[in-house]
This record gives structure tokens, C-alpha cells and sequence, in this order.
């Protein structure tokens, strides 16, 4: 039986008076991937920032409904707990430009006050990067700056920036966008080991990339959840009109 771990119930964003995300019900299982695609303006990136509380951080928008993390409801804990809990990934490699790959690894330690003693540091470094799949290629040049690596390098460094802080959760806002193919299918090939251990939600445009790497969609369209379900039988037989007129390239 698999486990949710995170839900919303009747939740809404809003950016002033304009309602971007509408009454959203959905329980997302642990250990699943999970694309989160519609056409552009549908609220993909909204609802994905409401999950780790970066919505609010935008003057004007807000929130309210459900949205819990392990039965725990998200707008009750501390956006900064939150945070820990559910990593972000974003759509351009934005590893910190001054920083070394290694110090890149610990950021989100230093950024938070979370002391560690060396031996501690260095082995969260080392595991981190091989969760990312990226340690055998970096392990020589710990202190070079993390922006002299390739693009596809660079993400898999901000995917390990993200999983040193053990989250639960992992968003991913279209993370393959700027990235050359042999990358993408590096990163698409790394999604697949992550779930054993975390639960990734994925905002991507690409269908094949959904089709390939997620085990559930959600069809956004003009804000509302309009379908979410098993990814295979989403793409072969959906439910509803505006999911098919969008898997059919009616509209983009
Ligand atoms: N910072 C902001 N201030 C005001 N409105 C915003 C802001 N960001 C997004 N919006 C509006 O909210 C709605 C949803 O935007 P959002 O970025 O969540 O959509 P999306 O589905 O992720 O789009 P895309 O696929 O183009 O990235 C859009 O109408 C957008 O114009």
C-alpha cells in the first residue's frame, strides 16, 4: 500500500485578485514521481512554489486551503522547516557562482546556521554528490567553483545542493529545459534512482519526458486540477477533453 505524503485539500493561489490555482485536491504517494504539466499561465509553477512556501515570498500572493506534508499541515510549520523538508530544483542550473562545488553542497547548511564538524561536512559532500550521480567526476576538483562545470553537471550539483539537506520532498521546475539532450537523459536517468529515497514532483512541458519519468500526472488547465491519474493510462486514455485535446497537441 503506498503511503501519501504529501496532500492539498480545496487549495487556492492567488497573485492580488487573480485566482491561478483553484481548488486543488490531490494526494501524492511516497516514493513516486509525479509530472505536473498543462499549458503555459496554468499555475504549474504556482502550485509547485506552494508546496515548499516560496508563493508567499512573491508581494501579493497568497494562499489558503490545505496543503499537508506527512499528515502535517505545511502553513502551520515554519516556512524555514518546510524548506529543509521539500528541496527546490529550478529550471536554470543556479549553482552559487562564488562557491566551490564542495561549499555549493553544504550551502544550504551554512545559509541555515546548521554547524557541522568537518568529518560530518565532508561526508555529507560525498554523499550527497553520489546520490547526484556526479561524485566520481568531481572528486579531484572538490575546490574548483562549481560554475566551471557543463550545464547538465551544474544541475546534478543544485540536485545535490537539494539532497544534503535530506529532504522529503524534491521539486523539480522543468529541470531538463535548458539542457542539451545527452544531459536531459543523465538527469531524466537519475530521477528514476532518487525515488527510492525521496518523492519528486516535476513540472516539465515535454510529454515524452513526462511519459518516461513519472508514475503519475497532473493536468493543469487555467488553474484547475483538471486530471490526475497513472501516467500510462493518462496518456492513453484520458478522462476528460481538455487533457486529450492537450496530449494530442490541440493546443500548447
Ligand atoms: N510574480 C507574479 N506576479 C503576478 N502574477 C504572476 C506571477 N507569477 C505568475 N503569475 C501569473 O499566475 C498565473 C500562473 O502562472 P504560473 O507561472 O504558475 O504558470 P505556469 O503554468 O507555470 O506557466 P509556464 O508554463 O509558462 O511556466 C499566470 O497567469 C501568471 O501570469
Amino acid at each position: 500500500m503506498e503511503h501519501t505524503i504529501v496532500s492539498a485539500s480545496g487549495f487556492n493561489a492567488y497573485f492580488g485578485k487573480n485566482h491561478v490555482v483553484k481548488n486543488v485536491n490531490i494526494e501524492i504517494p511516497r516514493n513516486n514521481v509525479i509530472a505536473v504539466m498543462g499549458p503555459s499561465g496554468c499555475g504549474k509553477t504556482t502550485f509547485l512554489r506552494c508546496i515548499n512556501r516560496m508563493h508567499e515570498l512573491t508581494p501579493d500572493a497568497t494562499c489558503d486551503g490545505k496543503f499537508l506534508l506527512d499528515q502535517k499541515d505545511i502553513y502551520e510549520m515554519h516556512p524555514i522547516f518546510v524548506r529543509l523538508k521539500v528541496g527546490m530544483v529550478f529550471q536554470r542550473p543556479n549553482p552559487f557562482p562564488n562557491l566551490s562545488i564542495y561549499e555549493n553542497v553544504i550551502a544550504g547548511y551554512k545559509l541555515n546556521g546548521i554547524k557541522l564538524p568537518k568529518a560530518d561536512r565532508d561526508n555529507v559532500v560525498e554523499q550527497s554528490l553520489t546520490r547526484a550521480a556526479l561524485w566520481n567526476e568531481v572528486k579531484d576538483s572538490l575546490h574548483k567553483k562549481g560554475t566551471f562545470l557543463s550545464g547538465g553537471q551544474q544541475q546534478r550539483l543544485c540536485i545535490a545542493r537539494a539532497i544534503a539537506m535530506e529532504p522529503e520532498v524534491l521539486l523539480l521546475d522543468e529541470p531538463t529545459s535548458a539542457l542539451d539532450p545527452i544531459s536531459t537523459s543523465g538527469i531524466e536517468e537519475l530521477l528514476h534512482e532518487l525515488k527510492a529515497s525521496y518523492t519528486l514532483i516535476i513540472v516539465t512541458h515535454n510529454m515524452q519526458q513526462a511519459a518516461r519519468v513519472s508514475d503519475r500526472t497532473a493536468f493543469f488547465y487555467m488553474g484547475e486540477l483538471v486530471e490526475y491519474d497513472n501516467t500510462k493510462k493518462m496518456f492513453t486514455n484520458p478522462a476528460d477533453v481538455r487533457t486529450q485535446n492537450y496530449i494530442t497537441g490541440r493546443f500548447s
